[in-house]
């Protein structure tokens, strides 16, 4: 895969495709803007609510909301015992598990070698098996990466993933070859919050076996065309419609 091409992308809106300025592989830990944590609501790891002590000032409790985080990465990591490492099945406060669990699952499941950025189609760019590769149902495809931002920073990227109580990943503008992925009402991969590592990651799992340049396509969900003001286009039906799934809410077919 050419590194040119992973990161141009296609804007439905504009209708035409772009270029994604800086494109880093890894899940970044740059961008992390203080601003941007001072005025969200810091994040609740879950598990780890703690009730609001009686006798605590407002003004206490509002400096402990605007702590920024140190280091984006920071945020992904689990917190107490009650969380179960996908990779070596060991509980999060047992010493066995860290990064060492994290690489290694990812050498194990995510060969980089399998997957081609195709299009732009009518969904724009898309991810797709190279030729004479086949994915086995159940194999773990890949992880979603992108900037770490705090669950109430803007909501309106069309590249935005929640990770629920802990904060959002947006690819829009640096990630891997996940964001690509593009909706479809008959999917073939599924999103899975999980743990490895101590760490909260979004997996991609197949749902069948995905035979060679097949499209991998998961259902985005109702939510997601909602608040994104447009309906899924893929090719399950011969119009714009509601994703598999999904509600119609009065007023607001497009
Ligand atoms: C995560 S990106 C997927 C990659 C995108 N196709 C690209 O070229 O960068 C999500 C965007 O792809 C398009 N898209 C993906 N699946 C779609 C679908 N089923 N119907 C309509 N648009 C879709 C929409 O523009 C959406 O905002």
């Amino acid at each position: 895969m050419a590194k040119q091409a992973l990161f141009k992308a296609y804007d439905l809106t504009r209708k035409k495709p772009h270029k994604i300025p800086s494109p880093p592989t890894k899940l970044t830990e740059s961008r992390l803007s203080e601003n941007e944590w001072k005025v969200s609501k810091r994040p609740e790891v879950r598990g780890s609510k703690k009730p609001v002590k009686k006798g605590r000032t407002k003004k206490s409790a509002a400096a402990a909301v605007e702590k920024a985080p140190k280091r984006a990465a920071d945020l992904l990591r689990c917190k107490g015992g009650e969380f179960q490492c996908l990779h070596c099945e060991a509980f999060s406060d047992e010493a066995s598990c860290g990064t060492a669990c994290y690489k290694q699952f990812r050498r194990e499941h995510f060969p980089s070698d399998r997957i081609d950025i195709r299009g732009p189609g009518l969904l724009g760019y898309g991810a797709f098996t190279k030729p004479g590769v086949t994915i086995p149902k159940g194999a773990w495809v890949g992880e979603y990466l992108g900037e770490l931002r705090p669950l109430t920073a803007d909501t309106t990227s069309t590249y935005r993933f929640e990770i629920p109580g802990v904060c959002a990943v947006d690819a829009r503008s640096s990630g891997n070859w996940t964001r690509f992925i593009n909706s479809h009402c008959r999917p073939n991969v599924k999103p899975w919050g999980e743990t490895v590592g101590k760490r909260h990651v979004i997996l991609f799992q197949a749902l069948r076996e995905i035979g060679p340049e097949e499209e991998i396509t998961f259902n985005y969900g109702g939510r997601y065309f909602e608040n994104a003001g447009f309906l899924c286009g893929c090719d399950a039906q011969k119009k714009a419609h509601l994703p598999a799934g999904a509600k119609q809410t009065k007023g607001k077919k497009k």
